[in-house]
């Protein structure tokens, strides 16, 4: 098995009047094609840690390895090349620019890392067409739904082919159908190009699509589970953990 992410001893500690430790001697790995959750409730550090991965902040102490490699070694413009080239981003709020039209938006990696326009034509193509909005592509940001402006921010996160994508609460303002949408967008990219995922969740119906979800509570790991082949079931243990743990749980079922 490949590791696409190793975290060794990971820690933070935010300094301030009163230090606080955010995240404690965290450990885990994920590898090639897998597509992982994190879950827990509000404060325990999912946020921190999405933050160390996408190197937009510093570890306190402990490694990060992505495809073998140590970001948080690296100069400030290698960091900024390594986020552009390895790691793809979908965020809660979409953020997509609202003066460019959806294949603008989608084509901004490829623009900036001066891409020839057949290539960027080539590789528009195939990604829209996977994710269903290749009709979409002369609209406006404001002129689409939610569920669409989330499939066109995971276009954009995944036309560079980055090593892993990261998810914060992608359908935190979806309604359920989008959200089922934009689950089915993501589970079907990671079941046809490999493409290894790292989703923070508040929503267990969205948790109950990754293959395993990762708890953590107080900055620390407290347990994982693994989806085996019945959905339902995973959806289950996902609110039985959510429960003990004390989260926020919203006790909707699963779509089929
Ligand atoms: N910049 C900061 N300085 C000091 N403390 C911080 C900072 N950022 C976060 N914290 C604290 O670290 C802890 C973990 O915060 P984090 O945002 O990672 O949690 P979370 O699990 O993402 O929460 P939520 O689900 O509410 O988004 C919290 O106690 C928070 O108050």
């Amino acid at each position: 098995m490949v590791k696409v992410l190793e975290i060794q001893r990971l820690g933070k500690v935010y300094r301030g009047k009163v230090p606080h430790r955010a995240l404690d001697n965290i450990n885990f790995s994920i590898n090639k094609g897998e597509f992982v959750g994190i879950m827990g409730p509000s404060g325990s550090g999912k946020t921190t840690l999405l933050n160390l991965l996408a190197t937009i902040d510093e570890p306190s102490y402990g490694t990060i390895f992505i495809n073998g490699k140590n970001p948080h070694s690296f100069s400030r413009n290698e960091k900024a090349m390594f986020r552009r080239n390895e790691l793809g981003f979908v965020f809660q709020d979409f953020n997509l620019l609202e003066m460019l039209t959806v294949e603008e938006n989608i084509i901004l990696p490829l623009a900036l890392n001066g891409e020839t326009q057949d290539t960027m034509e080539q590789k528009l193509v195939k990604v829209t067409k996977k994710l269903g909005i290749e009709k979409l592509l002369n609209k406006y940001t404001y002129e689409i739904s939610g569920g669409q402006l989330q499939r066109t921010a995971i276009a954009r996160a995944i036309i560079n082919r980055p090593s892993m994508i990261l998810a914060d609460e992608p359908t935190g303002n979806l309604d359920s159908k989008a959200s089922k949408d934009v689950m089915e967008a993501l589970s079907e990219i990671n079941r046809t190009e490999q493409t290894t995922t790292f989703m923070v969740t508040h929503d267990p119906v969205a948790a109950s699509y990754c293959h395993r979800i990762i708890f953590i509570k107080d900055g620390k790991l407290y347990n994982e589970i693994y989806q085996g082949d019945n959905r339902q079931l995973f959806f289950q243990k996902i609110l039985d953990l959510l429960a003990l743990l004390g989260g926020d749980n919203h006790l909707s079922m699963p779509h089929s």
